[in-house]
């Protein structure tokens, strides 16, 4: 079965240029004007529109089990969501509980995710150490294709990582050629600022915020990027939501270190004031961590994704209904921290973003699918219209507007942080490999039919990492 997307304009993150895109068994085998096209092809006409990489969200926890209880999407539900927003593959988290063998969380999250609609890859979460866990990272790279290691530095007395295991996992990260990830919190800071704050009967949740102050997050992305600039290995910040943690990225990046750094759809465009809303509910349901913060870090942080300093965009969907945000009525602490956005996240940017002028229709594919197909070396399999590419492709209507809102997303969740933001620029029609999974509002998403993506180690990154370490490794005197 062929399918020609005539007459659109193709966004790479290089390029705009106005030509057919035919794809055969699932793959673009042609762009271009005055294309051969087979007999019996099924024309999708794209006139007006864009038609861009679908995007990637490299950060997102489906039916993840988190503070007492389990996000509400599940593989199926979220990743049609995702779909229906013109995201065509998710790369999740494989979350071991401390001393926990990170194969067995590996193999039950791969279990959890055979019903994903898109497809998808997984990060794994390094929670805690000793031999199995550094044999297990060389297990995962090498024969299952990991080639990411994630890092909480905050979360203290469930999975957070401190100095040793950040040093021994980044270290074993830069012998396989896998990069560490890190959730930068300082996690000691975070724990006892909330037991001083619920001390002093500030048990709702505008204590989250204050528990989690920009401070902690600046403290803690210096400390990864330092350990990872002496250890010699690239390091990727997740969720940078804080002008401090921004300005490391910028202070190491200015310095000749591989650091990169993804941000959030509702940092970019959701302010601290959530968290004083009079309705516990209302409050509630922004909570998740970092959290949202004061208008000048939203403003840093778009001028941060302009200039090139962060590379990445996510949504860390999260899920959790309002019923189990109320596990945390008697204290914000006990709120499961999480929120959605992987179906709003391409037009809530291209809205905020290409339509304000803050980005090109190309940075905006650098942003959303590109940079991270790049990073976590799925490029050009993903990220890219080209030829050889898996076809996960949206067509782009640039015109197209809506109001979102939890009463018409797809996502499992009864809230969202985005509602009642109209948006204009919108997919019209989404194909995952060749296959339509969206179109027109009809949503075609099937459980099982998305695929588990390898992503092999030592992306070309590496090969500078390699000479560098060569040329700095120590030597001994002689004597
Ligand atoms: N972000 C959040 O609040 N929940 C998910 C876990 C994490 O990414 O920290
Ligand atoms: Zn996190
Ligand atoms: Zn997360």
């Amino acid at each position: 079965m062929s399918i020609l997307i005539k007459g659109g304009t193709v966004v790479t993150a290089e390029t705009e240029t106005r030509a057919d895109v035919l794809i055969q068994s699932g793959l673009i085998t042609a762009v271009g004007t005055g294309l051969d096209v087979p007999a019996g092809t099924e024309v999708i006409e794209a006139g007006g529109c864009y038609v861009m990489p679908g995007g990637i969200d490299p950060h997102t926890h489906m039916q993840l089990p988190f503070m007492g209880t389990v996000a509400s999407e599940d593989f199926y539900t979220g990743t049609a969501a995702a779909m229906a927003g013109g995201t065509t593959t998710i790369i999740d988290f494989v979350i071991p509980s401390p001393k926990q063998s990170l194969m067995e969380a590996y193999h039950t999250w791969r279990g959890w995710a055979e019903k994903s609609a898109s497809d998808y890859s997984f990060h794994v979460a390094v929670t805690w150490w000793d031999q199995t866990v550094h044999d297990d990272m060389g297990t995962l790279v090498r024969d299952h294709g990991v080639n990411s290691f994630k890092h909480f530095m905050a979360y203290k007395n469930a999975i957070m990582a401190d100095d040793e295991i950040l040093y021994n996992s980044f270290s074993r990260a830069l012998e396989l050629g896998a990069i560490p990830t890190v959730h930068a919190e300082n996690g000691e800071l975070v724990f006892q600022l909330q037991k001083k704050l619920v001390a002093e009967g500030i048990t709702g949740p505008e204590g989250h915020p204050l528990s989690r102050p920009p401070e902690a997050e600046g403290e803690a992305a210096n400390r990864a990027i330092r350990l990872a600039e002496v250890i010699g290995v690239p390091v990727y910040l997740v969720h940078v939501s804080a002008e401090q943690a921004l300005q490391e990225i910028i202070r190491a990046r200015s310095e000749g270190h591989r650091v990169f750094g993804e941000v959030l759809a509702g940092h970019l465009l959701i302010d601290d004031s959530v968290y004083r809303h009079p309705d516990w509910d209302y409050a509630a349901a922004h909570v998740m961590s970092p959290p949202f913060r004061a208008p000048h870090h939203q403003a840093a942080l778009w001028k941060g994704l302009q200039a090139g300093h962060l590379q990445t965009t996510a949504t860390d969907h999260c899920c959790f209904c309002t019923e189990q945000k109320r596990m945390g009525l008697d204290s914000f602490a006990k709120i499961p921290n999480g929120t959605g956005g992987v179906e709003d996240r391409m037009t809530v940017l291209w809205t905020h973003g290409v339509r304000t002028g803050r980005l090109t229709p190309s940075e905006f594919v650098a942003v959303t699918s590109a940079n991270a197909a790049r990073i976590f070396n799925i490029y050009p399999r993903k990220g890219a219209v080209q030829v050889g590419a898996d076809a996960d492709v949206v067509v782009w209507d640039p015109a197209a507007s809506k109001t979102i809102s939890a009463k018409t997303h797809h996502q499992k969740v009864d809230t969202n942080i985005f509602e009642g933001m109209t948006v204009t620029g919108l997919p019209v029609v989404t194909l995952s490999r060749g296959v339509v999974t969206w179109k027109d509002g009809d949503l075609r998403a099937v459980a099982g039919a998305g695929r588990y993506i390898d992503r092999p180690a030592f992306a070309p990154m590496f090969g500078a990492v390699q000479k560098a370490a060569e040329l700095r490794r120590p030597t001994a005197v002689p004597r």
